[in-house]
């Protein structure tokens, strides 16, 4: 049967330059990472201390490896490499806001995502006000 009854479906596509979500590893999807968040491991490597006020963009700037990566998102300071392999964008693209502020990055892909849930025990602390 080809009469699609007088509809007419266009067909959808994106344009090529949209980024698309990459496939994650086995064992690293959002509620993998919902189980880790709320399994007591610490995740802002502050090993229980009390979060910090006093965080510079310099000191950020220290962070930017894989193993020990900090990104900046509306004022918070977020340690990003225990979420690297569960970001459903690829662990590579996320590293393009290690020890920088990725709050524009952050707000071009997504404005939609809450980042303050998903990431709440991967926080570190706050920059420092000037
Ligand atoms: C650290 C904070 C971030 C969190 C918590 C986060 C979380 C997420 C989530 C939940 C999705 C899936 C979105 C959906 O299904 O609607 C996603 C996708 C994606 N993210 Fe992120 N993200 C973060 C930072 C970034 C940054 C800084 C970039 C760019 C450098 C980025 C680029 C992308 C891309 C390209 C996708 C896939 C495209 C899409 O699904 O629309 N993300 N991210």
């Amino acid at each position: 049967m080809s009469d699609s009854g007088g509809f007419s479906f266009p067909v959808l596509s994106q344009p090529s330059e949209v980024p698309k979500k990459v496939p994650l590893e086995k064992g690293y999807s959002q509620v993998d990472w919902l189980r880790l968040s709320k399994s007591g491991t610490d995740l802002n490597g502050l090993d229980g201390a009390s979060l910090r006020r006093d965080i510079t963009l310099d000191e950020v700037k220290q962070h930017r490896t894989p193993e020990d990566a900090w990104m900046v998102l509306r004022g918070k300071v977020y340690n990003i490499s225990p979420y690297l392999r569960y970001h459903p964008g690829g662990a590579a693209v996320l590293m393009k806001a290690a020890g920088k502020d990725g709050t524009s990055l952050f707000m071009k892909y997504h404005p939609w995502v809450n980042a303050d849930a998903l990431l709440e025990k991967c926080l570190v602390g706050l920059l420092k006000q000037d």
